[in-house]
């Protein structure tokens, strides 16, 4: 099954994904309230009324690290599937190395910069690392999860995409 025939009459909520990247070493953040939280990841979150998806993901990215990028990279889609909801998240996830500011902690997020032989999957969301080596080598990605609850996944497929 292509990823498109799984997902593409289905309901999505848009929600962003930024990571940044340092010589050897990504930012992540200890998400400190809501969905996903105990968990590192990137930053990121729902889009406001009338933004772009660039917009959002550059909002989301100061609020909750203090720093700003005109330079974010699309690289992924995830297709995130819950049993008990019929509404899937469509998250975007950018990369970058050129950014500017200080990070600083917010309410939502404790962020760190992780060495990238050291990335804590076992504390991340368990579809990362399905998808990281394709962030890594930066090759464009479409992913597809289907889970039973925030720590079982049942289903998933993945495909590189040239275009996204
Ligand atoms: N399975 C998953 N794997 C992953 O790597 N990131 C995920 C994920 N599911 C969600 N995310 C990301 C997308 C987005 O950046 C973030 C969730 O968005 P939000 O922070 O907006 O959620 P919240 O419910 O905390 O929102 P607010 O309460 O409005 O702040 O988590």
């Amino acid at each position: 099954m292509t990823i498109s025939s799984i997902v593409g009459n289905k309901a999505k909520k848009l929600f962003t994904l930024a990571f940044i990247r340092r010589d050897n070493q990504v930012l992540l953040g200890l998400k400190k309230r809501g969905f996903g939280v105990g968990k590192w990841n990137g930053f990121g979150g729902k889009l406001n009324p009338n933004e772009t998806l660039i917009d959002a993901a550059q909002r989301e990215l100061e609020e909750e690290c203090g720093l700003r990028s005109d330079h974010l990279a699309k690289m992924g889609v995830l297709y995130f599937e819950f049993e008990d909801n019929p509404v899937l998240m469509e998250v975007h996830v950018f990369q970058t190395s050129d950014f500017t500011g200080e990070v600083k902690e917010s309410e939502e997020m404790k962020p760190q910069w992780y060495d990238l032989r050291d990335v804590p999957f076992s504390r991340m969301w368990p579809d990362d690392v399905f998808w990281w080596p394709y962030l890594l080598e930066e090759r464009k990605f479409t992913g597809y999860f289907k889970y039973k609850d925030q720590e079982t996944i049942v289903d998933y497929v993945i495909e590189e995409t040239a275009a996204l």
